[in-house]
């Protein structure tokens, strides 16, 4: 696969050279930046911890003796080889208990880094396909949802993302299972295999999550190539991207989504730990920024990866500075599928952050 590094036509300057007094205080400014989260995946954020106590609660086997051997298997060379171990971690997870104990405990760990509004996705095919019932996999996510308002403002919303290495058939079956919930449900997802696995698979699908009111959004040019991207675009009309990295090979594509103000969700450190790009110094997000696209900072699966929101705006922060950082938060207030008064209120939220700063 192609790497999407920036280049030597990337950013450069003296932000590369911070020092450690401009870095602690970058740090200071990313912990108190308001922002949203837009890419997470629910079953992502299930730590170790949690996944052996979920194990000892539902009398589930799991092929690791300790927390510390989880972490050990934590070291990938492509998305598939952190797929094979995600799904399996995912098994512990069996009643409406589990899936309300690994949101609320993600929400609680988002708050603390000042997130105030996050979308997620829930893959329901790997439970489904286990036996356990839709019905139990969102009660508890809406639970949770609930109470993260209630304890701490977080707003939330899901988004119920397809398994695309499985079938058409599976992927219209879990979207009637979600019928009685649609209220409840923001937009519907393509996550999990890319390569081999192109948009056009799941036209129909999403044309139909369209007409029953859904919005869409789709992991494309993780590993794909920007043909993907286009047909995300194209064919299964997104409202935003997934990663999106690899449309940097594609000037025209580049400027498709820069004139659309097409959001992308990108991912540094699932970058990194996924092999996408070999060193965080050259991530693309500053040429991303630079170019015009809509560029937001996410965490993906934080537990596999290695960092929640906050680290991933660390990562990069020697590359973006200040400025930089902030366009992500607004970008991610602006790409969220908040409605435009609740948009508005963040924004402000926000400007006031800065202004304070400024
Ligand atoms: N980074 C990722 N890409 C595709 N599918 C995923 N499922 C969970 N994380 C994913
Ligand atoms: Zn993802």
């Amino acid at each position: 696969m192609q790497s999407t590094d920036s280049n030597s036509t990337g950013q450069a300057g003296p932000s590369d050279q911070a020092s450690s007094f401009d870095r602690a205080g970058l740090d200071d400014f990313i912990a108190g930046l308001p922002k949203a989260e837009l890419h997470v995946h629910i079953e992502g954020t299930l730590e170790p911890e949690l996944m052996f106590e979920l194990a000892r609660r539902n009398r589930a086997p799991i092929p690791f003796a300790s927390v510390a051997d989880v972490r050990n298997a934590y070291s990938f060379t492509n998305l598939q080889d952190f797929l094979d171990i995600y799904y399996q971690g995912a098994q512990v997870l069996q009643v409406e208990e589990d899936f309300r104990d690994l949101a609320l405990a993600y929400f609680a760990r988002a708050v603390q880094d000042n997130v105030r509004h996050t979308e997620i996705f829930f893959d329901p095919q790997t439970h489904t396909d286990r036996g356990v019932p839709f019905r139990v996999v969102i009660e508890g996510l809406l639970a949770a949802g609930k109470e993260a308002k209630t304890r701490w403002g977080l707003s939330s919303k899901l988004i119920l993302c397809f398994l695309r290495h499985l079938d058409e058939a599976a992927a219209f079956a879990v979207l009637s299972s979600a019928e009685p919930w649609l209220d409840r449900i923001e937009a519907v997802g393509l996550d999990s295999s890319e390569v081999g696995h192109p948009p056009s698979k799941f036209e129909r699908v999403f044309a139909r999550a369209a007409d029953m009111g859904l919005r869409r959004v789709a992991h494309a040019g993780e590993e794909g190539p920007p043909e993907y991207v286009e047909e995300a675009l194209d064919l299964l009309r997104v409202d935003r991207i997934d990663h999106g990295n690899r449309a940097l090979e594609s000037e025209t594509l580049v400027a498709r989504l820069a004139s659309t103000a097409m959001t992308l969700t990108v991912c540094p450190l699932s970058n990194l730990k996924l092999c996408v790009v070999k060193d965080l110094a050259k991530h693309p997000i500053p040429r991303m920024l630079r170019s015009g696209l809509c560029a937001t900072i996410n965490s993906d699966d934080p537990a596999y990866f290695g960092g929640y929101i906050n680290d991933n705006y660390r990562a990069v922060a020697p590359l973006l500075g200040r400025e930089g950082l902030a366009t992500a938060a607004r970008n991610s207030f602006v790409g969220s599928f908040l409605d435009a008064d609740a948009t508005a209120v963040q924004l402000a939220g926000l400007d006031r952050y800065l202004e304070g700063r400024g």
